[in-house]
Order: structure tokens, then C-alpha cells, then sequence
């Protein structure tokens, strides 16, 4: 896909910013398990945490397209921060531009948009994940407000998100339709963060057990209407999955970049290793499947920029990209040797970060049942 000059100057402003003030920072975040606010800051100002929110709301106004490349610059930096970049616009942005009131908008769309505070997602549950909608957490009215009883699961930003959307049960008779989506600011009595999660990879973004304790929020918490929760949910997270497939794209980048500098370098059997066919053969399969998910990438962010529906392809983009990462980053570590899996190069990190993406927003079999609904419409 031929990149216009917009997409090329945001895709450029994101590489440079995240190969300058990301990644030589990377394993001083993951030793410390976080992300400096400032740098959050900075990246809202440069537009890449409310990206495809319009200009009016606070957002950079920019298509979907420019949003993946630089999410992928950001992701060949660092794994951690993409994801919370990822959360922040979509699902969290996108569902405050779809369904807020002008009053929610303006009160937490524009700052969320503009990086002045950081959003977080509270679907999951810790015995509903791919299940979504066997939620457990309630919300029962109170006087004029709303009154939060539950756990939340696996939540990014848990602990240094600002406000987050919960998703909770209003009507325990309604089944999928008795979900309702609040917005929650974190130091609203009764938000906990239970426990910060110890994690695999991705280890400098937070990754929280939330506990919901009497949480009170007023009558213009709800986003949407009552009942609608579990669409917002959905709706966005199939766009948010775009996002993720990007990142994915990202990790391998950087990944197969780290393998084929260093397979120029080294030498054994008399001469620098990339002259091995083994290892050359291998790069080439590198680099053909990252070209084949970008593409599926920008192909599903085109037809959502056209206003298409995309859920199919959204999902085999994240599906193929997600698993592709996966091989590519193990590829990189094979061609490192021993030295691929210990800390002195990057590339034992990336397949760490990585993994998740086959988890996240829909694990790689939700993507396929979503898949399947797709070629079953047909
Ligand atoms: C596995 C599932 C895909 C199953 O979905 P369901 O069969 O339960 O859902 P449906 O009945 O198909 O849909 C319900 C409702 O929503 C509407 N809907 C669905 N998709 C869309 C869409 N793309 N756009 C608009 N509307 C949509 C649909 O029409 C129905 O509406 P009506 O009732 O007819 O009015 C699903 O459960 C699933 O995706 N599971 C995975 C969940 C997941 O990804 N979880 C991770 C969440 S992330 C998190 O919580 C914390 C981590 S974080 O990232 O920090």
C-alpha cells in the first residue's frame, strides 16, 4: 500500500520519537515496571494518545492508517508502552467519541485525547475473559447515582490510569443486554487496585486486579444507555484489534531488524553468518511475513477509514499478526544463538512482550470464531 504525505510525516514523527525517546530507555522501564507520565505527556502532544479523535475533542484528527503506523513505531520500541498507547485510543477514546454526550466528552474525552490523563478498560473478569458477557460485577442505582460491586481483571493502566470504563451488570435478567458502561474515575472511593500483576512480558505497563468496593458514581457516569454496555464493549474492541495486530507488526520489525544487524556482524565458518544460506532463508521468511501482516493491517484500517465494515478482517489481521510475532521473534532468537536468550540484546524482551498478543482483546481463537461468523454470513 502506497502511504500518502500525511501518513508518511506521522508514521516518520513516530519513528524518530520512539527510536530517540523510547528505546534507549526500555530496559530502565522494565526493571522499574513503568512508564514516565511525562513522556505520556509528550506523546499526547505529539497527538499519538487520542489519534483518530477529531481536533474539536482534543485528538490529532488523523486517519486510522496514520494510527497503526505509529502505533507500530511505538510498538518496535517498546511492547509496554504500545499497549497503554493502544488502550487509550481505542477502545477507550473510540468509545467515549461514539457514545459520549457532549458533557462526557468535553470533561473526559478531550484531556484522555490529548495525553493529559490516561484511560484504562475494565471488561475482563477473573472468571470472564473470552466469555465476555458472563460478567459478574454490578451496578445498582442508588439516590441519583450508580453504586460499583466486583473484580476486574488483567486491566492495563489499572494503577496509573486516571479514569477507566467499567462494564457492569444492571440487569441480571437481561443476559447480554443487561450490561451497562460506566465511567470511572480511579480515585473515586471504592477503586482499587488489588493486586499489580507479575507478568511474563510488557513489564513496563501496569497490569492490574481491580477491586470495585461500593464505588459510587453519579447519574452521568453511564456511557451510552442502560443495557448498551456490552455492544460499546464489542464494538470497540474489534477496531481496538487493528491496534493490537499493529503492535504485533512492531515487535517483529524490531525483532527481525536486531537479527539481520546482528547476522551481518557475527562470523563463524570463516565468514559473517547472513552469507549462510540457513540463516539468509530464514530472514527471508522473516521479512515476507511481516510485509503480509502490515498489509492485512493497513487493509483493515483502509476499510475503516472508508466507513466499511471490517470486523473480519480486523480479527485475521490480529489473528495472523499476533501468531506471525510470535515465530518471527523466536526466529530472531535462533539466529542470536545463545546470545538471543540472555538480556545483552533486546531480542529475548520482544518475544516476551509479544506472546500477549495472542491474549489480549480477544485471543487468537475468539478471532477465529469471529472469523468463522464472518465466512458463515457469506
Ligand atoms: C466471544 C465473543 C465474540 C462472543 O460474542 P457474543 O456472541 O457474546 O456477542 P454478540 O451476541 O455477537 O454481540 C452482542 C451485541 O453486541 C453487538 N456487537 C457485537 N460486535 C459488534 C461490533 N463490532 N460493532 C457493533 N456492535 C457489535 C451485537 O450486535 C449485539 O448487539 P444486540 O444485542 O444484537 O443489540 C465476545 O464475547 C468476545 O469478543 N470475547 C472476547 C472479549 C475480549 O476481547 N476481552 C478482552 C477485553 S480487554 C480487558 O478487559 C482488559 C484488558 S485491556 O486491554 O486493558
Amino acid at each position: 500500500m502506497l502511504l500518502n504525505e500525511e501518513q508518511t510525516l506521522i508514521r516518520d514523527t513516530a519513528r524518530a520519537f520512539a527510536q530517540e525517546q523510547v528505546l534507549p530507555h526500555v530496559r530502565a522501564w522494565e526493571a522499574a515496571g513503568e512508564i514516565p507520565r511525562s513522556l505520556l505527556a509528550e506523546m499526547g502532544r505529539l497527538g499519538f494518545m487520542g489519534m483518530t479523535v477529531p481536533a474539536e475533542w482534543g485528538g490529532a484528527g488523523a486517519d486510522m492508517v496514520s494510527y497503526v503506523l505509529a502505533l507500530e513505531e511505538i510498538a518496535a520500541a517498546d511492547g509496554g508502552l504500545s499497549t497503554v498507547m493502544s488502550v487509550n485510543n481505542s477502545p477507550d477514546c473510540a468509545a467515549l467519541l461514539a457514545y459520549g454526550s457532549p458533557e462526557q466528552k468535553e470533561k473526559w474525552l478531550k484531556p484522555l485525547a490529548r495525553g493529559e490523563t490516561l484511560g484504562a478498560f475494565c471488561l475482563t473478569e477473573p472468571h470472564a475473559g473470552s466469555d465476555a458477557s458472563n460478567l459478574k460485577t454490578r451496578a445498582e442505582k442508588r439516590g441519583n447515582g450508580w453504586v460499583l460491586n466486583g473484580v476486574k481483571q488483567f486491566i492495563t493502566s489499572g494503577r496509573t490510569a486516571d479514569m477507566a470504563l467499567v462494564f457492569a451488570v444492571t440487569d441480571p435478567s437481561s443476559s447480554k443486554r443487561g450490561i451497562s458502561c460506566f465511567i470511572v474515575p480511579t480515585d473515586a472511593p471504592g477503586y482499587r487496585v488489588a493486586s499489580v500483576e507479575k507478568k511474563l512480558g510488557q513489564k513496563s505497563s501496569d497490569t492490574c486486579q481491580i477491586a470495585f468496593e461500593d464505588c459510587t458514581v453519579g447519574a452521568d457516569a453511564m456511557l451510552g444507555e442502560e443495557g448498551e454496555g456490552y455492544r460499546v464493549a464489542l464494538a470497540n474492541l474489534s477496531v481496538g484489534r487493528i491496534g493490537i495486530a499493529a503492535q504485533s507488526v512492531g515487535m517483529a520489525r524490531a525483532a527481525f531488524e536486531a537479527a539481520r544487524s546482528y547476522a551481518q556482524e557475527r562470523e563463524a565458518f570463516g565468514t559473517r553468518i547472513v552469507n549462510h544460506q540457513a540463516v539468509l532463508f530464514r530472514l527471508a521468511d522473516m521479512a515476507t511475513k511481516i510485509t503480509v501482516a502490515r498489509q492485512m493491517v493497513l487493509h483493515a484500517a483502509t476499510l475503516r477509514d472508508a466507513g466499511r465494515p471490517c470486523l473480519t478482517e480486523a480479527a485475521m489481521a490480529k489473528l495472523y499478526a499476533s501468531e506471525m510475532a510470535e515465530e518471527v521473534c523466536s526466529a530472531a532468537i535462533q539466529i542470536h544463538g545463545g546470545y538471543g536468550y540472555v538480556s545483552d540484546y533486546l531480542v529475548e524482551k520482544i518475544w516476551r512482550d509479544v506472546r500477549v498478543c495472542q491474549i489480549y482483546e480477544g485471543t487468537s481463537d475468539v478471532q477465529r470464531i469471529l472469523i468463522g461468523r464472518g465466512l458463515a454470513a457469506l
